[in-house]
């Protein structure tokens, strides 16, 4: 099942599926489709949907003892009804929730409560919040990573920077995870990339020449970033969560049609 949202102009301005909690569209003030869906990609299990921007939680990448990039992209989640988030200015918004299900019990033995909003500013934005919150009964804390996974639309892959990781250090997965720092100004991509830039600002630019659109994508609470050819991009929130405790992180997207070259 998945929930429409659209603006006051009864453009589809995105698309959520409880499957994964998956945002899976989402259009600009002019229609244009910003994320890329894969034409082959399945929206059941056991494949997460190949596209928009898959919630990876509790671990990402191969890190930890469950499946890669975490089990919360292969869950039905539902609607959240009694959403506790901060009231957001938009009047489009899809809160959700997912819990702890049995089977996954066995092998991340954690009770918790992690929620998402999904919201479009009344200038087209597409602001995701998330919050999660420890229920473990016997108070044990839990440790995680999160990752919003996005896939962006852009044209060639060659005509594409990304401002804003100049001078961080990163993992470089093709080279078994070693540590490098950024050398250029911006990010190119003449070959295969698949990195994890450490410490990175809030704000970070992708500028696709060839379709002259800016994404402009601003964080809070979330460190790295990922960066990989062709089309996605991830930001990471590394935690241990203590009983009753909660968390709470942003990420806002923003793309216009102004390209500098
Ligand atoms: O195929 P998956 O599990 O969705 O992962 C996609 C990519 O996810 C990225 O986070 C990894 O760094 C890549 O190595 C991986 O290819």
């Amino acid at each position: 099942m998945c929930i429409n949202a659209f603006n006051t102009s009864r453009f589809l301005c995105y698309q959520v599926y409880l499957y994964g909690g998956q945002v899976t569209s989402w259009k600009n003030n002019s229609g244009e489709q910003q994320l890329f869906l894969s034409k082959k990609a399945s929206f059941k299990p056991p494949k997460a949907i190949r596209g928009g921007i898959q919630i990876c939680f509790p671990q990402l990448g191969n890190h930890g003892v469950v499946e890669q990039h975490g089990f919360a992209r292969n869950r039905l989640w539902s609607v959240d009804e009694s959403p506790p988030l901060p009231d957001t200015t938009s009047d489009c918004h899809i809160d959700l929730i997912l819990k702890q299900s049995e089977e996954d019990m066995k092998t991340w033995p954690h009770s918790y409560e992690l929620r998402l909003q999904v919201a479009l500013s009344p200038r087209g934005d597409l602001i995701l919040t998330s919050r999660i919150k420890n229920k473990n009964a016997d108070g044990k804390p839990f440790q995680f990573t999160f990752a919003y996974h996005t896939y962006f639309s852009v044209s060639d892959i060659s005509e594409v920077r990304v401002e804003g990781l100049d001078t961080l250090d990163y993992h470089d997965n093709l080279q078994s995870k070693i540590r490098c720092t950024e050398q250029g100004d911006a990010v190119v991509f003449e070959s295969e990339v698949d990195r994890i830039y450490l410490s990175a600002p809030p704000k970070i630019v992708t500028i696709d020449h060839e379709k002259k659109r800016t994404f402009v994508l601003r964080k809070k609470e979330l460190p790295d970033v990922g960066e990989l050819a062709s089309f996605f991009f991830l930001n990471l929130a590394y935690s241990i969560l203590w009983k009753h405790e909660w968390l709470l992180w942003h990420l806002i997207l923003f793309t216009s049609m102004v390209c500098r070259r």
